[in-house]
């Protein structure tokens, strides 16, 4: 069989989950129209009847303002090694600015076989010339372009993925979507309705550890879990007037972790003030499973 690993990398917001949600037919890793929503590498598992691939999301590249954004872009370029091929995302309606000039001097370093995939067609023009911008900084293997919302271009991105990769084991059992645990799975779950629910800073001071997950014994699921934020500020506006805010955001995502587990959840959801945990906080760093990995 065909199996191997394929990392996508590029600028925040370009559409990298979206592209492997949209590969693997499922919700695998959460989206959202705020940039920096992937903050860890998380590894996906593509199987069919001839091929494993193992698409490996990672953080956008940006200039990172804190340790949590450092820790973030650390962790895509080591994404970046031992894998079979990158593919290196670029927003067609953004085009090529200096995030993907410091792509290009970071994959140059890294010497993959990159395929450039220009994502969001549908919304843009004039995205004919990106290819040949990035090829004047990088070498490219070949070209493709996307639109995850319209699903053009996704099957033949596929399909040449497949092609590039070696002859190789099934690495992973056919029915494992990730390499990340179920805790990691939910608290993503509900760090994605915070996002998708609050504006401006609140969504990037935010992260999300699940605390106790337990059968209880007329088959509920009981899952505790605690919301960290930087200020009392950003725990009021979680909250909301009389709870609304943290009543809204814990119905969504228990709906949706009742799917994923596929049973009935109580969803017991906290939210604490850690001051300026991006910074400072290395236990949360840890918790969420980003400093093991880095170093
Ligand atoms: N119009 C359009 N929107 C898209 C397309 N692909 C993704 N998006 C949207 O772009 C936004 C960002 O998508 P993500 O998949 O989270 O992007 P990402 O590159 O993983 O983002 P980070 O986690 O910030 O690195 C979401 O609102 C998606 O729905 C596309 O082909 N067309």
């Amino acid at each position: 069989m065909k199996s191997g690993f394929v990392t996508l990398v590029g600028r925040p917001n370009v559409g990298k989950s979206s592209l492997i949600n949209s590969f693997l037919g499922r919700k695998a890793v959460i989206v959202t129209e705020k940039p920096q929503t992937t903050r860890n590498t998380i590894r996906c598992i593509y199987n069919d009847s001839e091929s494993q691939i193992i698409f490996v999301d990672t953080p956008g590249i940006h200039e990172p303002l804190h340790r949590l954004g450092e820790f973030m872009v650390r962790s895509a370029i080591q994404a970046l090694k031992h894998v079979d091929l990158i593919l290196f995302v670029v927003d067609a309606s953004r085009g090529v600015g200096d995030p993907e000039d410091r792509i290009c001097n970071i994959l140059n370093q890294a010497k993959n076989r990159v395929f450039l995939v220009v994502n969001k067609i549908d919304i843009a023009d004039d995205y004919e010339k990106i290819p040949e911008l990035i090829k004047q900084k990088l070498e490219i293997e070949k070209v493709f372009f996307t639109s995850v919302v319209k699903g053009i271009g996704i099957s033949e991105l596929l399909n040449a993925v497949k092609e590039a990769l070696p002859e190789g084991p099934q690495y992973f059992p056919t029915d494992m979507v990730t390499d990340r645990p179920l805790s990691f799975q939910i608290s993503e779950i509900i760090r994605e309705k915070i996002l998708l629910l609050t504006r401006e800073e609140v969504p990037h001071c935010v992260a999300v550890i699940v605390d106790e997950i337990a059968e209880r014994s007329n088959g509920v699921l009981y899952v505790a879990a605690t919301v960290y934020v930087e200020r009392d500020s950003q725990k009021g506006i979680l909250i909301g007037k009389n709870g609304s805010m943290i009543k809204q955001i814990g119905t969504l995502a228990r709906l949706e972790i009742e799917q994923l587990v596929g049973k009935k959840v109580y969803l017991d959801l906290h939210v604490k003030v850690k001051k300026d945990w991006r910074n400072k906080d290395f236990i949360i760093l840890n918790e969420i499973g980003m400093k093991a990995e880095i170093e």
